[in-house]
């Protein structure tokens, strides 16, 4: 009996010093275990008579028993105070000063800017934004706007060629983004007003030309539609795009196959400062974009009679525009998704 007693002592104040839970599995095994202090004696009940079973039984199971009381607390206890000593040290103060977030904030891509804009000011005019494909058949992309078969552009030195569609058509990726002008007047009844902003493909890229680049077209079909309107249109796109009231535009004759007949615009800028631009002062010029009226052929390439409907359009490229106004020196910075040049704008 004073064996036991002692026992007991020795196993609970070993359970109550336990630093944690690993000494404290230490101290079950050597109690609980297959070869432990308690387990030993609860084999030794098999050899004892019975009237000395009747004693010592009890007793003995109730050790295990008042031991296995005393690990479970104390396991409770220990986890309990490393859970605690965890919330001491891991606490979110969050009333520190926030982080510099400008890292993670995303930005507009100067082309995006300056394609919502754009698409902004004409829908203001009663514009709206047609869409189409940059994978194009020679019909759209060519034929239709009046290229003469074996004209310079319809070339590989010029355009990007992919194999033939199913409908053995040449595939080519669009050069400009007057194929959606010419599928919107297949698919809708005049008065037309569209814009047409997107990516278009030459494959003659240089330092000064990416292989992709952007546009925007515009286009106005209706009965007695004439250049006064698109100077007007022009005029009005100028002014709330660089922002300058008075700007003086140029119109220069010119020449494209599908419209006749065919300007380039300028506007009036001062370049005299290095690498600074402005507009609507100085005595330089900056072409900005083409236009005209829209050929007959065009008009019935696309099943519009001439003598019922006229129209003009324009054309622009966007990346140089976008380069003017942010201030760029060089195009493929656009294209090479550095985040640290884009946080600079927008
Ligand atoms: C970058 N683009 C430029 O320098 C000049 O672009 C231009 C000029 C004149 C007209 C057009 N578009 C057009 C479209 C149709 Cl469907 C019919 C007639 N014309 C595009």
């Amino acid at each position: 009996q004073s064996a036991i007693e002692g026992l007991e002592q020795d196993i609970a104040s070993a359970i109550l010093n336990a630093g944690d839970e690993a000494g404290l599995e230490e101290i079950r095994i050597s109690a609980l275990g297959k070869k432990g202090s308690v387990s030993d004696l609860l084999k030794s009940l098999g050899a004892m008579s019975p009237d000395e079973r009747k004693v010592m039984g009890p007793a003995i199971n109730g050790l295990r028993d008042r031991v296995q009381g005393l690990l479970s607390h104390r396991k409770a206890a220990l986890k309990t105070a490393a859970l605690e000593a965890r919330l001491a040290t891991e606490t979110v103060d969050v009333t520190l000063p926030v982080r510099e977030a400008a890292a993670e904030t995303g930005r507009v891509h100067p082309i995006a800017q300056v394609m919502e804009e754009l698409t902004a000011i004409f829908a203001d005019m009663g514009f709206s934004v047609a869409e189409g494909p940059d994978i194009e058949d020679d019909f759209h992309n060519f034929t239709a706007l009046n290229f003469p078969p074996g004209h310079p552009a319809r070339e590989m030195h010029d355009t990007f060629f992919l194999p033939p569609g199913a409908d053995g058509q040449r595939k080519v990726l669009r050069t400009h983004t007057s194929p959606v002008q010419v599928r919107t007047m297949q698919a809708k009844k005049p008065p037309i007003r569209v814009i047409c902003p997107g990516r278009t493909y030459r494959c003659d890229s240089d330092q000064t030309h990416t292989p992709m680049f952007h546009q925007v077209e515009g286009l106005v079909i209706d009965k007695g539609a004439h250049l006064g309107h698109l100077k007007w249109i022009l005029e009005e796109f100028c002014k709330s795009f660089f922002e300058v009231e008075g700007v003086k535009m140029r119109f220069r004759p010119s020449f494209f196959p599908f419209t006749e007949p065919s300007m380039e615009v300028d506007i009036q800028c001062d370049r005299s400062r290095p690498g600074e631009i402005r507009f609507g002062e100085g005595n330089d010029w900056l072409e900005i974009l083409g236009c005209g009226m829209v050929h007959p052929n065009v008009l019935r390439n696309c099943g519009l009679d001439p003598d019922e409907y006229q129209g003009f359009a324009w054309g622009m490229g966007i990346d140089r525009i976008a380069m003017l106004k942010y201030g760029m020196s060089d195009l493929r910075a656009f294209f090479e998704a550095d985040v640290r040049w884009l946080s600079h704008y927008g």
